[in-house]
């Protein structure tokens, strides 16, 4: 079986060029086999704020109106998206942009209103492996965005870790599936404020108990959960590190946290 690597990027990645050149130039002096996903989150907020559309976030996920849908939409699988593209096409890599609605290749459907009213946001219920393996076979780099679409075709909002988890998945019956989360901390840090408290390797019982304490919280629960169960499902790897230590990672230098089942 061959590897492949779902790298997803977040947030601060995408908000500075400089990073976003370093993650993209890892990925092409890499030279494997790559699904590149992204959110954006930090800049559909910038923009919200600009345009006085008020915003929740609960535990990690937004809370999304009609309003901010669109906007989503925009940001996601707009601008976002075609600027990472770009950026790939200048390594000299061939990409394509894809939201879950494009081709079909990820359909989710609306996060259940009873407990918390989460509104446009939805989780995945398919993804289309054979689309991905026709452009990774085509030596194209597929650059999928969080916005996914329900089975009547309404587009919906996916947290982007969600996204990359459940493509891993869907990926790990026909190859070695490695998860990479980059972001802007050096891993899971044990005190948030000590950029050199980084956990090597996270269990089950730990996150448990780190989200009882309050040491994880906010966007690390969903990186955590999808990684949990994305190894649950047959991915064989599961990492977060930080964006600039991706070329370290494809030199086997084991940078930020593994994420493990045991
Ligand atoms: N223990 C922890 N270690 C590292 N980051 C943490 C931890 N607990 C909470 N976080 C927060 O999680 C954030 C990452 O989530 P998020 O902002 O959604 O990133 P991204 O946009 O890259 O997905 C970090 O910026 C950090 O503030
Ligand atoms: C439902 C939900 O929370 N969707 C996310 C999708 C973007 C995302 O996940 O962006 P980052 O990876 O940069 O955080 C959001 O709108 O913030």
């Amino acid at each position: 079986m061959g590897d492949l690597f779902i790298i997803k990027i977040g947030g601060e990645t995408i908000n500075s060029k400089e990073t976003l050149k370093t993650c993209l130039k890892a990925i092409a002096n890499s030279g494997k086999k790559v699904i590149l996903v992204h959110g954006g989150g930090k800049k559909v907020t910038e923009l919200a704020q600009k345009l006085f559309i008020p915003q929740q976030m609960v535990e990690g996920r937004r809370i999304t109106s009609g309003e901010t849908l669109e906007l989503c939409t925009m940001v996601y699988a707009g601008l976002i998206n075609k600027n990472i593209v770009a950026g790939l096409s200048a390594q000299k890599l061939m990409a394509i942009g894809l939201s879950g609605a494009d081709l079909n290749c990820v359909v989710s459907k609306k996060r259940d209103a009873s407990v918390i009213n989460y509104g446009f946001v939805g989780d995945v219920v398919k993804v289309d492996d054979v689309v991905f393996e026709n452009f990774i076979a085509g030596n194209i780099i597929p650059v999928v965005n969080s916005i996914s679409i329900s089975e009547e075709g309404d587009l919906l909002n996916t947290n982007a870790d969600v996204m990359a988890a459940e493509i891993a998945k869907a990926m790990s019956a026909k190859y070695k599936t490695h998860l990479i989360y980059c972001f802007e901390r050096s891993g899971v840090l044990q005190d948030i404020t000590d950029e050199n408290s980084v956990i090597p390797v996270i269990s089950k019982a730990d996150f448990t108990q780190m989200k009882e304490t309050k040491q994880i919280a906010d966007g690390m629960i969903p990186k955590l959960q999808t990684a949990f169960r994305a190894l649950y499902h047959g991915v064989e790897e599961a990492r977060i590190l930080k964006s600039d230590a991706l070329e370290q990672y494809f030199n086997n230098e084991n940078p930020g946290t593994n994420i493990s089942l045991h």
